[in-house]
């Protein structure tokens, strides 16, 4: 029995995000939240969900609101609220004007439900991430990022492509920022159990031009169709997921790191974290010494940016 809130429900990725984890059979309730105004908007989504409801047998309460404490009893919390990017923006663009609604949403959530897991999908996700964490209050392990999950499921596809496998036979990940600087671990990525770099044909595959694809994913879909929704919303339903079934998986998500990887930390970023009923764990990882350059450029480059925001949102008040 569980209880799911997603705020940003009017939105392209909270809609569907809705949809894909109303599946989910864990979940008993779940509530709808939009922005004072939306409420017949959210009447709709109610509704038409239900239809979809009755067609395939789901059973679970479904409501909706604008009063973010309404948030209390949720077993989960997702944050899809802020803006989205335009074509030719960067996801770190958004930074200040969605961490307003970050620190003011996690504020509230912080106080209505400290129980609650929070799972941050708003970008620049990773700086959302700690906004989230500073304003809510709550403890590391209770707040998170969707992070480098969709990036590494992202890479996860092209390469099972490129091997002719089924994305079930490729583990691989991606660590880093959710943006330019993420990093693709090549010495974490195995298929079929078998560590990539001992294939025959490991030296032939396109790794640059995978990670290019991988890091225009989201600039490419938004060009071509306005926003990303199917991709992060399945990634979110994973996460839900794992976490009610309290399955323990591995993913790379937005959490905080001391000092984990190699002594570096003092940041939310995408790492491998372990996921359960209880919260979030990231696992403390050895990397090769390529990919620990890259991950300390990335956490710099996220660290630096949240400070830069959290000094903004401290000037505000
Ligand atoms: N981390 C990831 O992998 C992904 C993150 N995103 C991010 O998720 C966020 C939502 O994306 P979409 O659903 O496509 O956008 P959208 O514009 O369709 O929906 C945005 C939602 O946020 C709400 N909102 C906007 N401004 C607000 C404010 N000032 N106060 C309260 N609520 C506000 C809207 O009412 C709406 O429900 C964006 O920041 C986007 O960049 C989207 C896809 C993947
Ligand atoms: O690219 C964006 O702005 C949305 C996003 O984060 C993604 O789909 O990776």
């Amino acid at each position: 029995m569980a209880k799911v809130t997603i705020i940003g429900a009017t939105g392209n990725v909270g809609s569907f995000a809705a949809h894909t984890i109303s599946e989910i059979p864990h979940v008993t309730e779940m509530l709808l939240m939009g922005r004072p105004g939306r409420e017949n908007f959210l009447e709709g989504c109610c509704r038409d969900m239900s239809d979809s409801f009755a067609a395939r047998g789901t059973q679970m309460r479904l409501a909706h609101s604008t009063r973010l404490v309404d948030v209390e009893g949720s077993d989960i919390i997702i944050c899809t609220s802020g803006a989205p990017r335009q074509a030719g923006q960067d996801r770190n663009d958004l930074a200040v004007a969605n961490a307003r609604v970050v620190a003011e949403t996690a504020e509230i959530v912080g106080e209505r439900a400290p129980d609650a897991l929070l799972l941050m999908v708003t970008n620049p996700v990773d700086v959302m991430t700690a906004v989230a964490l500073k304003y809510s209050e709550l403890e590391p392990w209770q707040v998170f990022g969707l992070g480098t999950h969709l990036d590494s499921m992202r890479l996860k596809a092209l390469i099972a492509g490129y091997f002719k496998v089924h994305v079930s036979e490729v583990h691989t990940r991606i660590i880093g920022e959710h943006g330019e600087s993420m990093v693709p671990l090549w010495s974490a990525t195995t298929i079929g159990g078998i560590q990539i770099c001992n294939l025959p044909t490991f030296s032939g595959i396109p790794h640059r031009e995978m990670m290019e694809t991988v890091r225009s994913s989201g600039q490419f879909i938004i060009k071509n169709k306005g926003a990303t929704v199917y991709g992060p919303g399945e990634a979110i339903a994973t996460l839900v997921r794992t976490i009610l079934g309290d399955e323990n998986r591995i993913l790379t998500v937005s959490g905080y790191i001391k000092s984990e990887v190699h002594g570096i930390g003092d940041a939310c970023i995408g790492v491998p974290a372990r996921l359960n009923r209880k919260g979030v764990f990231p696992v403390p990882i050895r990397l090769e010494e390529q990919e620990v350059a890259g991950f300390k450029a990335s956490v710099d480059k996220i660290r630096s940016l949240t400070a830069e925001v959290l000094e903004r949102l401290e000037n505000d008040c």
